[in-house]
């Protein structure tokens, strides 16, 4: 059968342009035998022969009831182990050569449902974008991601921007950013860059949010305002603020101070020019504005006195610390940002013009005073006459996300506003078209006890569906009837989405103003197929910039079902309702139209675990309480605290029980403290200690043979093929439990390198952030291991880097976060250091250089023996010479006068590094929001120290070494 053929935008064929273009018409043909394709078990993947040394990777995937064939990579000269998708797996090509060809590769295994499925394609676009799946651009796409900069993108959710914006972001040249207001876009965003291994020598880009951006170029001091401590602050000016700014609600004051008077580029509006703003410009009237600007005053001393920041005010303060620093910046949700803020982006811009925003104003819940009109005059300013010319907005009207039921009723709404409050601004004035093969389905449906019974039952154990209220304060009334986790106000369900939506009673909860929202507006004003612009009949009217929330907020509310929408009203009679056409659906069958579905434990962690890095800590919480269950564990796991607590027993030879002692001996083994064996033999006399330390001198290849063993014994059910035992563990004590090491089952399984249980952890949503209490990750763990055991880092890192290693690692030096990228040999050499500097003194384990030698700190031709190790794709060939990890040691030194200045490490004597004792890691500990700590406080050195270094006579004298750090010698200045 013919076969369409989609061709990777990044594929490279110059080398095989001929004997491509002869494959590609085969298979096109549906002759898939003249082109030699062939699976490449056990992966995904396909493979075509171009010629006798060249191969091209394929795979095939579906659209509908048609097989798609993807051309990705030409594997030049056998080299399959250089391929960029199969990340190393083992190809042996002799085993394919004598493998069947395949005439249907649908049809082999029968297992063409299991394909992965391509949501739209072009009529006759033969090139595919590949992010996190195979993209086939629309005419509107693709002609974003030609247009050249500065580029302007306003889309509706689901629209794609992320998409093209990534795709347009791959094609800049030099340094890149990606800013957007959350951290949890900006990591998806992230994820979606580098899927499926991709790279791109030409550019180094970063992804920040943008209180990170912020924190690159100093990181503000105390912690940021968050609105909780804000509605604090203003309970307790309740009284003031209802005399004089009547029933203002402190969403609303968070936003004036926020969006009108700290938002301006040129700093906090001064009350003359606050007094001249226009009416659509504030929330407040003239006569409220005096009242507001003293009250603005006095917040901003209650920052300060409360060491608080407002990111808002400090973009302003920053704008001296801006430098010329990216070639090319996008900005994404730009509506999030003020003015102030984005100013302070594009100040660090080389060149002006080198950007792409894109946005969506009709998601704003919250008053904002964004609008198009007002970022266009914000770069107007910087560019030169021609680019300021170009400067057109491009508008993705197509929605990849929606089923078609719910776009319906979104436009219906965008209609009706319309209609009311005139054109927000041009920019935003559009309908969404669905591009969605599925029907979906909307419903209304009444408060009646049985309804919501039903609805209950069908929700109360499903991650697929979300109910809806307005605000935070309507939650208790939705759980009186929904006992799922999952009740979200609007704020909090921006920029979620789950298959199946409820919407409780949002409008009949605020009949009143929803009903201002749709006054005047007849049916007949619905009958458009496009939006008309017009501005609203009087130019003081306020009634947008209040009821704005409202609409805003159905909107946004709305568009977060992906599939099926109910809205459940008790006013079903409400005019907005009517005018959007919903009817009740009566039936009992309408009524129970969705299955009552149950998910899996797994499912509810990993859904635990999504919002937890959104930061929905409640519903997360909500969770866990509800689906996650756990009881503590029956042991004491080892701690620094539990081995406190034991030595003055453990070595005091009087005390007559053995226990303690032997849990410090064997803590001291698995961790590699010789200190306290030798400790254990010579105060103690403890038999199994005197065997290790006989007089209290370690026998170092005693200790190497009994620290293996102990260390064998710990980690052998994590390293068994047959691991149920082991989950049903993480069952009931909970998947990020404490082993009796002290160590999460992720971690250990990561030392043991065990990809398949390391797998099932994290499916099961097991936290690759936590830490041990020497600041180890289940990645530090690894690499930790790897430091010793070189066959370990050759074939287990990488499969693990791909797994458990974090994207970035961020630091804390000279107030500024320097954020290492895992391209770049600091983010390894970092790394290592981190995961090493437990044991760089152990002399209880087997290690390539000595632990006298190793006392001054890292050096190349220590931390070269285990990065030799890792696969070419992590770190190339040309960095194996030494006098390249020399070189990089070097320059990323305190004292370097390298730019970037990046003060990781200093140097302690010739050749040797500690990290900078001023630097600060960002950690994540459980459930909070993450903090910079000391790195020292974080590896906890001064415990390594106890444990480590007493025995080893050179340490003392080494003016700088593993001994407490010395602040003065390693100063930065
Ligand atoms: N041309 C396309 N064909 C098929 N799927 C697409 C296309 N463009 C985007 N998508 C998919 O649609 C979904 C929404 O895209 P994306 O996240 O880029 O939209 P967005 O406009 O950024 O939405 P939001 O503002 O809600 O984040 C994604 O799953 C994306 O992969």
């Amino acid at each position: 059968m013919p076969m369409r053929v989609l061709v990777y935008k990044d594929l490279d064929i110059r080398r095989v342009k001929t004997a491509f273009t002869k494959v590609r018409a085969a298979i096109e043909a549906g002759d898939l035998r003249s082109a030699d394709v062939k699976k490449l078990a056990p992966t995904p993947y396909w493979r075509a022969k171009l010629d006798y040394a060249n191969r091209l990777l394929l795979q095939f995937v579906r659209h509908g009831q048609e097989t798609v064939c993807l051309a990705l990579e030409v594997i030049e000269n056998h080299a399959y182990d250089k391929s960029r998708f199969l990340r190393g797996a083992s190809i042996d090509e002799s085993k394919i050569e004598r493998e069947p060809v395949v005439a249907n590769p649908a049809a082999p295994d029968g297992k063409a449902d299991s394909m992965l499925q391509l949501r739209w394609m072009h009529p006759s676009r033969a090139e595919f974008e590949l992010l996190d799946k195979p993209i086939v651009f629309d005419d509107a796409q693709e002609a974003v991601r030609r247009l050249p900069a500065p580029v302007v993108v306003v889309g509706s959710a689901g629209s794609g921007k992320t998409a093209v914006t990534l795709a347009k972001l791959r094609e800049a040249e030099g340094h890149v950013l990606y800013v957007t207001q959350s951290a949890y876009l900006a990591q998806s965003a992230r994820a979606l860059y580098d899927a499926h291994g991709y790279e791109n020598a030409a550019q180094e880009v970063e992804f920040l949010s943008y209180r990170e951006f912020v924190e690159t170029l100093r990181v503000p001091a105390g912690r940021e305002v968050t609105f909780t401590a804000f509605c604090n602050w203003f309970d307790r000016h309740r009284q003031t603020l209802r005399s004089q700014l009547g029933d203002l609600d402190a969403h609303a004051l968070f936003e004036e101070f926020r969006g009108v008077l700290g938002a301006s580029a040129q700093g906090p509006l001064d009350l003359p020019a606050y007094l001249a703003l226009g009416p659509r410009q504030s929330l407040l009237a003239a006569a409220e504005r005096e009242a507001a600007h003293k009250l603005f005053a006095r917040y901003r001393q209650w920052l300060q006195e409360s060491q608080l920041f407002d990111l808002n005010l400090v973009a302003h303060e920053w704008q001296r610390l801006a430098a010329p620093n990216y070639d090319f910046v996008v900005i994404d949700e730009v509506q999030d940002l003020t003015n102030v803020q984005l100013a302070l982006v594009l100040a660090c811009l080389k060149r002006p013009g080198q950007f792409l925003l894109c946005g969506d104003s009709n998601q704003i819940v919250h008053p904002n005073f964004f609008s198009w009109a007002a970022v266009r005059t914000l770069f107007w300013h910087g560019l030169a006459g021609e680019a300021a010319q170009r400067q057109a907005l491009s508008v993705l009207q197509a929605n990849f996300r929606n089923t078609r039921a719910v776009t319906d009723l979104a436009n219906a709404l965008l209609k009706i506003k319309q209609a009311r409050f005139g054109s927000i601004d041009k920019e935003s004035n559009f309908l969404v078209e669905s591009a969605s093969p599925q029907s979906g389905q909307v419903r209304l449906l009444p408060t009646h006890t049985a309804t919501l019974r039903d609805l209950d039952a069908q929700t109360r154990a499903s991650v697929q569906h979300a109910i809806i209220v307005l605000r935070d304060e309507d939650k208790p009334a939705a759980r009186e009837h929904f006992r799922s986790p999952l009740v979200f106000s609007v704020h909090e369900a921006k920029g979620l989405e789950y298959p199946h939506v409820i919407l409780y009673t949002l409008v009949s909860g605020q009949r009143a103003a929803y009903a201002e929202v749709c006054d005047g507006v007849a049916q007949a004003d619905l009958q458009v197929e496009q939006l008309a612009y017009s501005r609203a009949r009087d130019k003081g009217d306020k009634s947008l910039e209040l009821y704005k929330f409202y609409v805003n907020a159905l909107y946004v509310a709305m568009t977060r079902a992906v599939a099926t929408l109910v809205l459940v009203e008790s006013d079903t009679s409400h005019p907005l309702l009517a005018l959007l056409g919903l009817q009740v659906a009566e039936t009992s069958a309408a009524r129970s139209a969705t299955p009552v579905q149950t998910s899996t434990r797994d499912e509810w962690a990993q859904e635990a675990r999504k919002l937890e890095l959104q930061g929905k800590e409640e519903q997360a919480r909500a969770i866990r309480e509800t689906f996650l269950q756990t009881k503590p564990v029956p042991w004491t796991p080892w701690s620094e605290v539990a081995m406190r607590e034991y030595l003055p027993r453990a070595l005091d030879r009087t005390q007559p029980s053995n226990k303690p002692r032997q849990a410090l001996l064997d803590y001291a083994l698995w961790h590699g403290q010789q200190v306290w064996i030798g400790q254990l033999a010579k105060q103690a006399q403890f038999a199994p200690a005197l065997r290790l330390a006989p007089g209290g001198d370690l026998d170092r290849a005693v200790a190497w043979r009994e620290t293996a063993l102990l260390r064998q014994r710990h980690l052998q059910p994590y390293a068994a093929r047959n691991f149920k035992d082991l989950l049903r563990q993480c069952d009931q004590y909970g998947v990020d439990h404490r082993g009796p090491t002290g160590a999460t089952p992720l971690m250990m399984a990561a030392r043991a390198g065990h990809l398949a249980l390391v797998e099932a952890l994290l499916e099961r949503a097991a936290n690759p952030l936590l830490t041990d209490e020497f600041g180890h990750t289940p990645w530090l763990a690894a690499l930790n291991r790897a430091m010793e055991d070189a066959p370990f880092a050759q074939q287990s890192i990488g499969m693990l880097f791909d797994r458990i290693a974090p994207p970035v690692l961020d630091v804390q030096t000279d107030a500024r976060l320097v954020r290492l990228e895992r391209h770049q040999a600091e983010y390894w050499i970092l790394s290592l250091m981190l995961a090493g500097l437990k044991t760089q003194c152990t002399m209880c384990v087997k290690r390539p250089y000595s632990p006298y030698r190793c006392a001054d700190g890292f050096f190349a031709e220590e931390l070269g023996t285990t990065l030799v190790c890792l696969p070419e794709y992590l770190w190339k060939a040309q960095r194996h010479k030494r006098s390249y990890l020399n070189q990089v040691l070097a320059r990323a030194e305190i004292n370097s006068t390298y730019l970037p200045a990046r003060r990781l490490w200093a140097r302690t004597t010739n050749g040797h590094y500690l990290p900078n004792p001023q630097l600060q890691l960002r950690t994540h500990a459980d459930g909070d929001a993450p903090t910079w700590r000391p790195v020292y406080e974080v590896l906890n050195l001064a415990w390594v120290n106890d444990g480590t270094s007493h025995s080893a006579p050179d340490f003392a004298g080494a003016g700088w070494s593993l001994r407490p750090p010395v602040a003065a010698a390693a100063s930065p200045t």
